[in-house]
């Protein structure tokens, strides 16, 4: 799926290409499927394996014989923000997603603890993160500031690039083999749209030095998937240059994996790292095994994935007791309540 529309989406029919074959252009298809719209129920949403769902960019879709979407096939990933919709938790931004480009400028310096938050984002979404850092030509020495990086990037493949000057992209061409969908995600000015366009090979997507108006991104028209050379396919929607974090536990666990490894180690299971004796991560922090910064950024990410969980649950509470108290209402005016199974 292309695109989401007023009580409709816009949808490319596959033909046949392994992986997502949505992205219309790509060199071993000479005929490019052109969009179709494809209109959804009347409350916009579609059967999914998980109930009814609202259909996201990258989503595959069954049409019925009246071409309207009839069924959201399942994802194998989903990058997902937290919605304050009453209906609905979460917000899926991009479905199918393979690869999330974490990028990050080297100059100014790079930010570790937005990086870790963007890797917990993307471990998250069921997607393999891939940290770029942008800008090598304005440092001196990006490579140990790519070491520096990597050891918050645990487990995760770290490329130094210039993309102005198509330089350390071959790494990343390697991974924008036919069929992977990616998505790219970094702060304002970090060179994403730059990088997408040396990835492309073709100005795909505009960037900061043509944007005159001073506007942003939100001026610009997305194209919502982009083709780049190779085959892959870029998601780029508005929403994703702005999105929050939607931590978890296991994602932070992942993203964390050698504070999670400290803390196993406490006597306490319940341990809240402050001082307790018998504290593995308060003696890794002694003995600058741990460093303060990463430590900090875990609990911060870590109450943030609390209080999140808490909402989702107040909400359930909420949906809950909205239920009963029809249930109740309708019991008071002599009608027969209708269980749930
Ligand atoms: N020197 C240098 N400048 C770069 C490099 N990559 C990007 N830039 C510059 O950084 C500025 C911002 O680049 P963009 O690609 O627009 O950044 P973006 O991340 O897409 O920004 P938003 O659209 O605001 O999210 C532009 O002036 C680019 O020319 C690089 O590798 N080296
Ligand atoms: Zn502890």
């Amino acid at each position: 799926m292309v695109r989401a529309d007023k009580g409709a989406v816009l949808v490319v029919p596959d033909l046949g290409v392994p992986g997502p074959a949505l992205a219309g252009p790509v060199p071993a298809q000479p005929t490019p499927a052109e969009p179709v719209r494809a209109a959804l129920a009347r409350d916009g949403l579609a059967e999914h394996d998980e109930g009814r769902v609202v259909p996201a960019v990258g989503d595959y879709v069954l049409l019925d014989d009246a071409g309207c979407v009839a069924r959201v096939l399942p994802r194998s990933s989903a990058l997902v923000r937290d919605t304050a919709g009453r209906t609905s938790l979460t917000q899926v931004l991009a479905a199918n997603v393979d690869v999330v480009l974490v990028v990050e400028h080297l100059d100014p310096d790079p930010d570790l603890g937005r990086v870790e938050r963007l890797l917990t984002l993307a471990w998250r979404s069921g997607a393999t993160p891939v940290v770029v850092l942008t800008k090598a030509d304005l440092v001196p020495d990006p490579w140990g500031m790519a070491a520096d990086v990597q050891r918050v990037a645990l487990g995760v493949d770290v490329h130094a690039v210039t993309a102005t000057a198509d330089e350390g992209l071959g790494p990343l061409r390697a991974v924008l083999t036919p069929g992977t969908t990616l998505v790219v995600v970094g702060p304002s000015g970090a060179g994403k749209s730059t990088l997408v366009n040396a990835l492309a090979g073709r100005a795909a997507m505009p960037t900061g030095e043509r944007r005159a108006d001073g506007r942003g991104r939100h001026t610009t028209t997305h194209r919502e998937l982009v083709p780049l050379a190779g085959g892959a396919v870029l998601i780029d929607t508005p929403g994703l240059r702005a999105v929050g974090l939607v931590a978890d536990a296991e994602a932070l666990e992942h993203t964390f994996a050698d504070v999670a490894a400290l803390a196993a180690r406490c006597r306490f299971s319940d341990c809240a790292h402050r001082s307790e004796p018998g504290c593995a991560v308060r003696a890794a922090l002694d003995s600058g095994e741990l460093d303060e910064r990463r430590f900090d950024s875990w609990r911060r990410l870590e109450r943030e994935a609390a209080y999140q969980e808490r909402r989702v649950d107040a909400r359930l509470a909420a949906a809950e007791r909205a239920r009963w108290k029809k249930l109740t209402a309708e019991h008071r005016r002599g009608h027969r309540p209708v269980p749930r199974a």
